[in-house]
């Protein structure tokens, strides 16, 4: 328990601590081989923490991912959206990022449901590449995404609330 009394859970019993809760994996289209890294990573996070059979929801690109989360939140403990967006040459890549981003924050306060943020904002392909999971990557945010998402929906289910 923590000093005020509210039970913490420490990620690296996080097996015992998500046993039985219910995950959903929305992840976008957009750049394969970043994507294939992402997804791959989120499905071993969530071996780890014991998720046996976790939904996995295809969607076209992260403008997408808000609407599938919201329709997904209400029906599973925790959601983790997965996506890439790459800088091009128009400021799209600014609406495409802050409306991923501001419609994922909203569904996960609206519906009270953890949603993991795994989608790379990136100026570079390269960029995503190091952050995908893959053999010669710095960093894991697919996998990432998942723990986080899992052990908030575990603290909240320690709670009672
Ligand atoms: N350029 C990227 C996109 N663009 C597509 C949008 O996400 C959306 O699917 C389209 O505007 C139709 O509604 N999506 C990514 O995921 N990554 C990109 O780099
Ligand atoms: C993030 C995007 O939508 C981007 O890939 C689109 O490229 P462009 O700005 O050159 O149309």
């Amino acid at each position: 328990m923590s000093g005020h009394g509210a039970p913490v859970i420490d990620i690296t019993g996080l097996q015992e601590a998500t046993g039985g809760l219910k995950l959903a994996i929305v992840a976008a289209s957009w750049h394969t081989q970043i994507m294939d890294g992402l997804v791959d990573g989120a499905l071993r996070a969530a071996a780890e923490a014991g998720i046996e059979d976790p939904a996995v929801v295809r969607v076209p690109g992260a403008f997408e991912l808000p609407v599938a989360a919201a329709r997904l939140a209400p029906h599973f403990d925790a959601v983790v959206a997965l996506g890439v967006v790459i800088r091009g040459g128009t400021p799209h890549f600014e609406y495409v990022c802050q409306a991923a981003t501001e419609g994922l924050t909203n569904v996960s306060v609206r519906t009270g449901k953890p949603v993991g943020f795994g989608v790379l904002t990136c100026d570079t392909e390269q960029q995503g590449l190091d952050r995908a999971g893959l053999e010669d990557s710095t960093e894991d945010k697919g996998h990432e995404a998942v723990t986080a998402a899992l052990a908030t929906a575990a603290t909240l289910r320690g709670l009672g609330v």
